[in-house]
């Protein structure tokens, strides 16, 4: 059987009296997106943020690779293969594409941009910053300040500093948000190809990215997986219909 390079077991996070996660298991396999949906409110963000090691969960397991990192901090998880990108920009927009790529290979903050100039001389840093940008098509812009960017260019951008790290899996939250109709293709044929080289637990609204990219989706419902199937039995699934009923999403 495939092992799955994520495996959560049992997720349950509360705030006082509202259980925002309840004991959620999935898992993620190589070469698969794996998508997660709900309506507002559901707990997706709670969920992504315990998995990728901003909040500690009250129990439960997270396993990256068949190791437990439940106690480890972002940054080690990061270590073990755990690429993010996230639902607020993180790029520093008065530096150039070329700078954001390269301090994203050295897992810096704004921080340390004192040592840009260090950093920026590294060849090797250069090289796989540089075979990012190029990855996700910004080559043209690679001098340009991300404060020049288009928003697509932007999220683009975010994908590339996330895969200067070789991640081996990624959770994406929402990379289509503010995007048009024209970022959203080129976003949704970029994650298409991407999933062979780690698969992608991703946290999107737009439905129909959702059931043209996802092999499997999840949905969550106050903080509980109440399926968890193919886009078909996701599609057919009552108890989800229910779930959406009132919502204006296409399911
Ligand atoms: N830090 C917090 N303190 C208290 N309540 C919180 C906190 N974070 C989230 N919540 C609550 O937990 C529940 C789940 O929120 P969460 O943001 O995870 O949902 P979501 O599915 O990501 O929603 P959306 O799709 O709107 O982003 C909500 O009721 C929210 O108000």
């Amino acid at each position: 059987m495939t092992e799955p390079l994520l495996d959560i077991r049992g997720l349950s996070k509360s705030f006082g009296a509202l259980r925002a996660t309840d004991d959620v298991s999935l898992t993620l396999l190589p070469g698969e997106i794996h998508a997660l949906i709900g309506p507002n409110g559901a707990g997706k963000s709670t969920l992504i943020q315990q998995i990728a090691g901003g909040l500690a969960p009250d129990a439960g397991r997270v396993m990256v690779n068949g190791r437990d990192v439940t106690d480890l901090g972002t940054a080690d998880r990061a270590k073990c293969g755990l690429g993010r990108t996230f639902q607020i920009s993180a790029l520093a927009m008065e530096n150039t594409v070329l700078q954001n790529a390269m301090l994203g290979a050295v897992g810096a903050t704004r921080s340390v941009w004192r040592f840009l100039k260090p950093v920026m001389q590294d060849t090797h840093l250069c090289a796989e910053a540089k075979a990012a940008i190029e990855r996700v098509g910004l080559q043209d812009v690679a001098h340009a300040r991300v404060g020049t960017l288009s928003h697509g260019q932007r999220r683009l951008l975010e994908v590339a500093v996330a895969l200067t790290l070789n991640p081996k899996l990624f959770l994406m939250d929402e990379p289509m948000a503010g995007l048009g109709a024209e970022g959203t293709a080129r976003m949704t044929s970029f994650l298409n190809d991407l999933r062979r080289e780690a698969p992608i637990l991703l946290v999107e609204h737009d439905m129909d990215a959702v059931f043209t990219l996802a092999d499997r989706i999840s949905v969550l419902v106050a903080g509980k997986v109440i399926a968890t199937g193919t886009p078909d039995e996701i599609r057919s699934n009552p108890d989800v219909r229910t779930a959406y009923l009132g919502d204006e999403v296409p399911l």
